[in-house]
């Protein structure tokens, strides 16, 4: 009998050029007077740990903030060609003719068109009219894992109906757009907010892939990078006021409280639990490492307490979120694309066979990923 799998069989990345942490007090210095929120905030971004941030320029240095429809043109011009470009590398990487691609799952937080995005996104890369196509929303910085785990139902569907599959998932996040608003916001109202030392633009794409398992030599399937053995998906009760993206008449806000990474760290043990837990029949011949130190993390680099907090609570060391840390400094935090770009970054250096990814998003969601590497 056949053993259908799931193959993570192409990478891609796109980012704008990147902007020195730094050039942050220019800007802010040059509209505002110094201010105590502002000073904090100012002061709090040269702590980060972020050393760039790659941003659509020069989307924060103007004298106000672009209104909601100048945001939203912003995106569909500047992030739809991000993604165009990361998922032209994603599919090139699986080999793959782009009439091959059978669905799309993409997610943002920073456009809400009708169409969403993924449909211009399909016209440009001349995916076939019946491609099936979800636009995920409302799932923030977890929507890279998100995005993942409906393309594996997807994959799944197809195996029970016996059809291939090759789905496309693309992440892209003009968080920019929200960025200058949140500048006049802390002087305005003298609040403490970091977006604007954390956040930044890109997209990322990958393509999973329905493995028949058959020993058919005529079944040209592509290389794969990634097997995707498992995923899953928690909510934090009563925590709807921590991590929210609110729609407000100057553009997408968004809240952080200071509790989130008190949240996200004992979430992940949970995540790790589940992953194990409930592994498909299929799985329960594999071995699997007994001990979380014996994995590579592959974690959303929400921020630096995010992360620090995730490695106290599993008991890891630096280096096993090493791929974290890597696009945290050279990039911040792009919400849903950070992930997708971890895993890719992880899979470019020798390391463990096994993987758990884990993303953090409004609700509060945790979505983790258990992987193997099959490079
Ligand atoms: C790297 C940070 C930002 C700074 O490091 P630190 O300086 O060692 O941090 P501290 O914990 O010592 O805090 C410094 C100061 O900042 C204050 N602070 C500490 N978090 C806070 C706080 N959320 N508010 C407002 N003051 C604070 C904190 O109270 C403290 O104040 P003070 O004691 O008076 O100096 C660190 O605090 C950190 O990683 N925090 C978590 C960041 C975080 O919540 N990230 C968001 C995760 S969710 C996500 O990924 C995406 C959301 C998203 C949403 C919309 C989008 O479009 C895109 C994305």
């Amino acid at each position: 009998m056949p053993s259908p799998s799931l193959k993570i069989t192409g990478f891609g990345i796109t980012y704008p050029a990147s902007s020195p942490a730094a050039d942050l007090d220019k800007i802010a210095y040059k509209y505002y007077k110094p201010s105590p929120a502002l000073d904090k905030v100012l002061a709090i971004n040269r702590r980060t740990g972020i050393k760039a941030h790659s941003l659509i320029s020069p989307i924060l240095d103007l004298p106000e903030p672009e209104s909601i429809k100048e945001t939203s043109e912003i995106f569909l011009k500047e992030g739809v060609a991000l993604a165009l470009s990361a998922s032209r590398q994603a599919i090139a990487e699986a080999g793959l003719a782009v009439d091959e691609i059978t669905h799309v799952v993409a997610t943002t937080c920073t456009n809400s068109s009708n169409p969403g995005y993924d449909s211009f996104l399909a016209q440009e890369l001349g995916l076939r009219p019946s491609v099936e196509k979800v636009l995920l929303h409302g799932v923030g910085c977890a929507g890279g894992l998100a995005a993942l785990r409906l393309a594996a139902s997807f994959c799944q569907s197809a195996a029970w109906r016996g059809e291939p599959a090759h789905v496309l998932v693309n992440a892209c996040e003009i968080t920019s757009s929200m960025l200058r608003d949140e500048l006049k916001i802390i002087d305005r109202d003298q609040q403490v907010r970091l977006g604007i030392t954390l956040f930044g633009d890109g997209a990322a794409s990958l393509v999973l892939s329905l493995d028949p398992g058959d020993v058919d030599p005529a079944n040209k399937f592509p290389k794969a990078i990634y097997e995707l053995v498992n995923w899953s998906h928690i909510t934090v009760p009563d925590t709807h006021s921590d991590l929210r993206i609110d729609v407000t008449s100057t553009g997408f806000k968004p809240t952080l409280s200071a509790r989130i990474p008190t949240l996200t760290a004992p979430c992940t043990p949970l995540l790790y639990d589940d992953l194990l837990k409930t592994l498909p029949n299929k799985s329960s011949r594999l071995t699997l490492p007994s001990d979380p130190a014996n994995f590579d993390w592959a974690v959303h680099p929400g921020g630096a307490a995010i992360l620090a907090g995730i490695q106290t609570a599993m008991r890891l060391e630096k280096e096993h979120m090493k791929a974290s840390w890597e696009v945290y400094e050279n990039h911040g935090n792009t919400s849903s694309v950070s992930v997708i770009h971890v895993l890719d970054t992880l899979r470019r250096t020798p390391g463990r066979e096994w993987v758990m990814s884990a993303a953090f998003g409004p609700g509060v969601t945790a979505e983790g990923c258990l992987l193997r590497r099959a490079e």
